[in-house]
């Protein structure tokens, strides 16, 4: 089976995209609240959406982050080592770009240094910048395990998102708990199937 390579940035680097103004968002939230039935005058919605407009800054501020500086920095005395790094149990708080729903997980991020590896908050920074922007979990897998490859040429790269999608527990078809689980192996990580299985042995602890 083959896989397409993802360029590391495929999401929110379109600077073609005209933004409305701050003035226009918060008109949209209160256009939302009339059509949902209530009354955007009343004394306990009318800061809502102010509230709503920093919310979705927080939740999307993805848009405006840089992969390339946080994973530019990088440490070339390793001293040969040359076997996993991997980090475990980094939060995902991300939303998909079908309901704007959130979907909340972690994510296990591991490579194999090639002579350099990268400050591991770094990966975490990563994660989170991609997590905060629209986007399908697979493309979030994809883009991390992308942006790794492309900046540490590492020998391989190892994503494991595992999450549960409100769109699919809070509305539509109600089912609790179903977690969701993404992987996506480079390299060495795909070629060896031993490598393989000890990520997953220690991802899952
Ligand atoms: N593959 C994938 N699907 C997702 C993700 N997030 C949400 N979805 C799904 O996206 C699909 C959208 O389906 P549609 O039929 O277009 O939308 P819908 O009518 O709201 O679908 P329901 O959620 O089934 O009510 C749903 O099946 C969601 O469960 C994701 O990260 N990856
Ligand atoms: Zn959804």
């Amino acid at each position: 089976m083959s896989v397409t390579p993802v360029k590391p940035v495929l999401v929110g680097d379109n600077d073609e995209v005209q933004r409305p103004s701050r003035e226009q968002a918060l008109e949209a939230v209160r256009t939302l609240l009339a059509w949902a039935g209530d009354d955007p005058d009343r004394p306990g919605l009318v800061d809502t959406p102010k509230r709503v407009v920093d919310a979705y800054g927080e939740w999307f501020d993805g848009y405006d982050a840089d992969v390339e500086k946080e994973l530019s920095r990088t440490f070339e005395d390793v001293q040969g080592y040359d076997d996993m790094v991997l980090l475990r149990d980094i939060e995902v708080e991300s939303h998909c770009e079908h309901h704007m729903a959130p979907f909340l997980g972690k994510a296990f991020v591991a490579y194999i240094p090639n002579e350099k590896v990268v400050g591991i908050s770094k990966l975490a920074r990563v994660v989170e910048i991609f997590a905060r922007r629209l986007q399908t979990q697979e493309v979030l897998t994809n883009q991390i395990a992308a942006a790794i490859e492309s900046h540490l040429q590492p020998q391989g790269v190892a994503i494991l998102i595992d999450a549960e999608h409100q769109c699919m527990t809070t509305r539509g078809v109600h089912h609790r708990h179903v977690s969701t689980i993404t992987t996506r192996f480079t390299g060495a990580f795909k070629s060896d199937a031993a490598l393989k299985d000890r990520f997953l042995k220690l991802a899952k602890g």
